[in-house]
């Protein structure tokens, strides 16, 4: 697993070791000690699979109570996929980045606990899997509104992007219950 950084510290790619042959492909996608060598000790205890049309937003995401970290990856298609700083004390408190995440660079990207999460996808269609850290709370969850323009995401759209009730209401980062 080769780590690449991103703009905001804890946030962070893997490209994992693809071991191609005739029969096709295989890849380590979650290893324990991997990650305890670069530094985080961590415990998955959900995996999560879902699959969108090309033009879907999901997100952002998070929970206040039961903060969720994340460990994504895209099997199928391509996303435009969001972590934002939502940590009070964080020198990046509400600073956004973004990535590009495909079958075919095959990335997993690392979102810590205390970031709101979303994608935007771009192919025909994705299927995203992810592993969290903690179980999911929906009286917990929150949405940061996707198009605040005091986050100013740079989202790719191809046009207005197609999304659930609870994220087209979701709150600015003015109105957005964050983390200490
Ligand atoms: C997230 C989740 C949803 N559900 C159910 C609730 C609902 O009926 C249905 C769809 O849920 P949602 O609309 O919240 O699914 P979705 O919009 O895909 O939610 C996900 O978005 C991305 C961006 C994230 O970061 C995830 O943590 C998660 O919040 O699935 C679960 O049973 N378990 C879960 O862990």
């Amino acid at each position: 697993m080769r780590r690449i950084d991103t703009a905001i510290a804890d946030v962070f790619l893997l490209e994992p070791r693809v071991f191609g042959d005739d029969r096709g492909f295989f890849y380590e996608s979650w290893n324990h000690q991997v990650f305890v060598d670069i530094g985080l000790d961590v415990e998955f205890v959900q995996d999560n699979h879902s699959k969108s049309q090309q033009g879907v937003l999901r997100g952002l995401h998070y929970q206040i109570q039961h903060p969720q970290g994340k460990l994504v990856r895209v099997v199928a298609g391509e996303v435009f996929d969001v972590a934002v700083d939502l940590r009070k004390s964080s020198p990046t408190f509400g600073k956004w980045v973004g990535f590009l995440l495909s079958v075919e660079n095959r990335y997993l990207a690392w979102i810590p606990p205390g970031f709101a999460h979303g994608f935007y996808v771009t192919s025909e269609s994705a299927e995203f899997l992810y592993k969290a850290t903690d179980y999911y709370y929906p009286e917990h969850e929150r949405s940061l509104l996707w198009n605040d323009p005091a986050v100013d995401i740079d989202w790719p759209l191809l046009s207005e992007p197609q999304l659930a009730v609870k994220d087209a209401q979701g709150k600015s980062l003015a109105e957005a219950e964050v983390f200490a």
